[in-house]
């Protein structure tokens, strides 16, 4: 296998230019015919060709975190200024360097194709296509607690003692914005936290705020576009009531109205779609009641959630996707878990144990509703999911599964895992992934046959649901949890935008009868390679390269567009 830093993708379905890259693909779909209540179908193969345009120029972007001040906020905050600065830390088992681990963005890699000796040839996803660099990210946000992002790293307890004291100078000086806090939404145990609150009750006065907070952000920080997401606190469930969150028109004039069945997380999704600043929920609240889904699409802004899937519930959309698609029929699935911070505090409240245990049970339900062999249309694996608070274990979360199982001839399988997830190591480079994602598809537009000119993706931003527990899908379209599928979504809508094919695994080359691969025919495809074996080796031992005079370079590509790619 080789490992290349960047390359460009040549044919004549490319066009590009410095500005933009446009590419030209034939979407192959099957439409399956069948009469009602039969159980033939015919599958016709349709062919749509579909025309991608990415905009090259990365925006600079502000990221605006609501509890920005919570253990996943800080631990953003502290590893974004670590690996900026490259500051490393000594721990008892020796030195610690910065790492983005846990970003699929920017630690996993794609197979770009094979080189002429028959090579598998893989580069950084981040690569594909131009995309927001971490180092450039500018973050803000508010938080209902007043500390400082140094002491809020500090109470969260998740860096080693010799990081939080290095990182201290660099963050003592970010604070948190005052937030809106509504008690009814939160555990009353949050109420000790809540000195940095909006006052007052009307919410007209709190949403106009936020939306001024969103656009002073933009002006003095000068970045080219605002990303708001939540982080904070998990609330209740908001009621769905006709007449007030239903229509965008009820919803700002149930705003106007202060109507109490308004969450904070709503009331920020609002004045974020109405500023043109996409937002993200990583919370399993339904923020996104029906009329701020459709206010979403009024405005054109794009909306992701719920629920950052980043540890037990991530593992379970890999163990059920496992069993059913291996035809082993899982029977019950009993998830527990234990945690100790503040977000285990919270979720300690009943109701808002509810909204979690919504957003961690229903992650299996399309790989069980895609095989009637294994189940009835009516049957489901039993599935129990517990979280209990253990202040003892603080963000270090115990996760520990038991996956019962029928398979042959009247057998059971029992696999039982034990997971210590450190909670806000796991979420913290999803958050990173959201927004590096979420700036790319504001950058990409699509034109076919059948659109008036090239248009923008739905705004509800699916594409997003590997990162997430509960994906917010448009409506009348499935939800796919299975982990592998959604990042072959993410992978492939990459793929096509910068050239390449879709990566099916066929691999066709390698099952027909041997072909000398040194005559293989040139493909119209060149793929420039700038990195020897060797410095594969190397780069792989300590994720940077020695170049020719010696001196290192950064294993994380700044390949910017335009810039001239080296040729071989
Ligand atoms: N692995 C993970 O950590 C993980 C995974 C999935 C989902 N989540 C969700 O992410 C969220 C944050 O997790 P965490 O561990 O950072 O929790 P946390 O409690 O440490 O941080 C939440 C922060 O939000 C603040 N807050 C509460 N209400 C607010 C409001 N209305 N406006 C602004 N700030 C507010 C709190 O003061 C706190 O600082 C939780 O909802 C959690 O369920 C976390
Ligand atoms: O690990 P995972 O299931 O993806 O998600 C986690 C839950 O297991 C945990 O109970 C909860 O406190 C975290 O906020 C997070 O949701």
């Amino acid at each position: 296998m080789v490992f290349v830093k960047s390359f460009a993708v040549n044919g004549s379905h490319v066009r590009r230019t410095d500005q933009v890259l446009e590419v030209d693909f034939p979407y192959m779909q099957t439409s399956v015919e069948m009469e009602p209540k039969s159980t033939e179908a015919v599958a016709v193969l349709v062919k749509q060709m579909y025309t991608f345009r990415t905009q090259l120029k990365v925006a600079r972007l502000g990221v605006m975190l609501v509890g920005w001040g919570g253990n996943n906020g800080s631990t953003l905050t502290g590893a974004l200024i670590s690996n900026k600065r490259q500051i490393s830390w000594n721990t008892a088992k020796g030195p610690r360097a910065p790492n983005l681990f846990g970003s699929v963005v920017m630690s996993s890699t794609v197979r770009v194709g094979a080189n002429s000796a028959g090579e598998d040839v893989f580069a950084p996803m981040h690569e594909l296509l131009p995309m927001v660099h971490p180092d450039e990210i500018v973050l803000g946000g508010w938080d209902i607690n007043r500390a400082n992002l140094a002491h809020a790293m500090q109470r969260a307890k998740v860096f080693d003692y010799d990081l939080q004291r290095r990182l201290i100078p660099h963050m003592e000086s970010l604070a948190p914005l005052p937030s809106v806090y509504y008690p009814d939404f939160i555990a009353s145990n949050q109420e000790q936290r809540a000195d940095n609150v909006l006052p007052g009750d009307n919410k007209t006065e709190h949403l106009n705020i936020i939306r001024q907070n969103i656009r002073e952000f933009k002006r003095d920080k000068n970045v080219d576009q605002v990303i708001v997401l939540w982080t904070a606190t998990t609330e209740r469930f908001s009621e769905v009531v006709p007449g007030i969150n239903d229509t965008a028109e009820n919803l700002l004039d149930a705003i106007n109205a202060s109507e109490e069945e308004i969450s904070p997380s709503t009331l920020f999704a609002v004045a974020s779609i109405l500023e043109g600043a996409p937002y993200i929920n990583g919370s399993p609240q339904n923020t996104f009641v029906p009329g701020c889904i459709q206010l979403a699409e009024r405005k054109g802004v794009f909306i992701a959630g719920d629920d950052f899937k980043s540890g037990q519930t991530k593992f379970k959309s890999v163990m059920i996707d496992f069993l059913v698609n291996a035809g082993i029929k899982p029977t019950a699935i009993v998830s527990y878990n234990h945690l100790g911070n503040n977000d285990g505090h919270n979720l300690s409240a009943p109701s808002q144990f509810r909204s979690k245990e919504i957003s961690k049970s229903n992650v299996v339900d399309d790989m069980v509703k895609s095989n009637r062999i294994l189940f009835r249309d009516d049957e489901h694996p039993d599935h129990i999911v517990v979280i209990k608070y253990v202040p003892t274990v603080a963000d270090s979360k115990r996760a520990m599964d038991e996956y019962t199982s029928e398979i042959f001839m009247g057998g059971t399988n029992t696999v039982i895992t034990h997971n210590t997830c450190e909670d806000s190591l796991l979420a913290a480079p999803l958050i990173l992934d959201l927004v590096i994602l979420c700036e790319l598809f504001c950058r990409i537009t699509y034109k076919t046959s059948s659109t008036d000119g090239f248009m923008p993706f739905h705004h509800v931003l699916s594409f997003l649901g590997y990162m997430l527990k509960a994906p917010l899908v448009p409506s009348g379209t499935p939800v796919v949890n299975a982990l592998f599928k959604q990042r072959a979504c993410i992978e492939n809508v990459l793929r096509v935008c910068s050239g390449l094919p879709v990566e099916d695994d066929l691999r066709l080359e390698h099952h027909v009868h041997s072909v000398d691969m040194r005559n293989r025919s040139e493909s119209n495809c060149n793929i420039v390679k700038n990195v020897c074996r060797r410095d594969h080796e190397e780069f792989y031992a300590n994720g940077s390269l020695a170049n020719g005079n010696g001196s290192v370079t950064s294993s994380r590509s700044r390949t910017r567009p335009g810039d001239s790619k080296p040729k071989v």
